[in-house]
């Protein structure tokens, strides 16, 4: 890619990351080469190139594919270093190509992603318990263990964790961890070079083969025929595969029928998207870890809790904020207040709020108070029906971008005017009743998960 072109994906990230972001960390990355789906980047110290990994390399990522670079990853080194050394990138390292460089198929598990940095929590209860099963390395009893879930909900990591923790207890075992992009890359240039016969050999002799990301198949006919010979094979050695997708088996688009079907031969077990308590304990393991990082960072109470609340999408989204907050602090000497994390982290904060729809609410506050849905959009006005009601409108006008006609069409038709009126009796009551203070509160919450 020539120097314009880098010049240019940086100004689109400039845009997208803010003015004073772009001078602290964008500005000063260097490209020095795109080879083989890596993006190689020279940064000025280490510890740049490990927080602009996790904290914006899915976003260079992004806008070097933009302009037509084909970039799975990133690889930071240090600008005079002899040795070029990863850095950090925007998903585990190995995650994109550790196989590459050890073509025996032996895999080095990333040190980060093991069961002892996993939080546990009702989500993804499941999930571990069979990575942890998988993982003791006793007699396959299930085959494949299937495992899905949205993005960043722990999915390589778990995978990680199992390949770590059979090196441990069966170090000559020979574990494959490959992706599916890295799959299909491997299956296209064996065949450019004619060494299918290598290929098939390699992916036929591991002891345990994990696939990540099985979704990215899809419409690869030839590539799919291949990884369903190397399923039947492996399967037939009773050797344990482990796979994941964004989605249940049965779901998978453009992936041929006898595939899905042999996914589901297993256990498949789904990580649900992570709930309050899940994300709070993932962020205090990783305050604990950041504390050895960056002695001397405070963090205020309640900052962790504000962050539960409001970042719900992914716990990789989640974890980038802290970083970015742990990093910030220990730059400026500062304690990590609520007030640093909301200006630190407004792009994150803005991008993740929930969208509540009009009827979440309604429905939310007539369980909140006891009453029937019907009651409240019917025209009854006791008060017991009646205040409910307005705190429904108030709501709707705080959570949601919907007009007050809008609003007024969705409560049984009733007229903008009245909407208003609700809004202003409920914020006069904000101030002075504490008791609705505390349920609007509660109530914007309980939205918010
Ligand atoms: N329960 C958890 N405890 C600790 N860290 C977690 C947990 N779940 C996810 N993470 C962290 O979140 C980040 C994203 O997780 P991971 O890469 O495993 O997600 P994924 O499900 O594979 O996502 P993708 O769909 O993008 O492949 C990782 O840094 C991982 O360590």
């Amino acid at each position: 890619m020539a120097q314009h072109e880098w010049r240019a994906v940086k100004d689109d990230i400039r845009s997208a990351v803010g003015a004073s972001n772009y001078k602290n960390w964008i500005e000063p990355l260097v490209l020095s080469s795109l080879s083989e789906g890596v993006a190689h980047i020279q940064v000025p110290n280490a510890f740049m190139g490990d927080y602009v990994g996790k904290t914006f390399g899915d976003q260079i990522i992004y806008h070097l594919n933009r302009k037509g670079a084909q970039v799975q990853r990133l690889s930071f080194a240090v600008a005079d270093a002899v040795a070029q050394k990863p850095a950090g990138s925007a998903k585990p390292a190995v995650a994109n190509g550790t196989p590459a460089a050890k073509p025996s198929g032996e895999i080095q598990p990333d040190h980060r992603f093991t069961f002892d940095t996993f939080v546990v929590g009702k989500p993804n209860e499941l999930a571990h318990a069979a990575a942890k099963r998988v993982a003791e390395g006793g007699p396959v009893t299930f085959n494949p263990l299937f495992l899905y879930g949205g993005v960043g909900l722990g999915k390589t990591h778990l995978m990680h964790a199992i390949a770590h923790e059979l090196s441990v207890r069966q170090p000559d075992l020979n574990v494959l961890y490959i992706s599916a992009d890295q799959f299909i890359y491997r299956f296209i240039s064996a065949l450019r070079d004619r060494k299918m016969m290598d290929f098939k050999q390699m992916f036929r002799s591991v002891d345990v083969l994990m696939v990540d990301d099985i979704q990215f198949l899809a419409g690869k006919e030839s590539t799919q025929e291949e990884f369903f010979h190397t399923f039947n094979a492996l399967v037939d050695q009773n050797k344990q595969l482990i796979i994941s997708a964004d989605r249940a088996p049965g779901e998978l688009k453009d992936v041929s029928e006898r595939i899905r079907s042999r996914l589901q031969c297993g256990l498949v077990v789904d990580l649900h998207p992570t709930d309050y308590e899940l994300r709070l304990g993932i962020l205090h393991a990783k305050q604990e870890m950041y504390r050895s990082i960056y002695p001397g960072v405070e963090v205020a109470t309640g900052v962790l809790e504000f962050l539960a609340h409001r970042i719900s999408s992914n716990v990789r989204i989640l974890e980038g904020a802290l970083t970015r907050l742990f990093a910030f602090a220990s730059l400026v000497g500062r304690e990590v207040t609520m007030e640093l994390a909301q200006d630190c982290l407004s792009d994150i904060l803005r991008s993740s709020d929930r969208k509540v729809t009009i009827e979440e609410i309604q429905r939310k506050v007539s369980e909140h108070y006891a009453i029937r849905l019907s009651d409240m959009l019917g025209p009854r006005r006791p008060r017991n029906l009646a205040r409910p009601r307005q705190i429904a409108m108030w709501l709707c006008k705080n959570m949601t971008s919907r007009s007050l006609p809008e609003i007024g069409r969705k409560f049984g038709k009733r007229d903008h005017t009245t909407i208003m009126h609700g809004i202003r009796k409920i914020e006069e009551l904000r101030q002075t009743d504490s008791q609705i203070a505390d349920d609007l509160e509660m109530l914007q919450r309980a939205l918010q998960e």
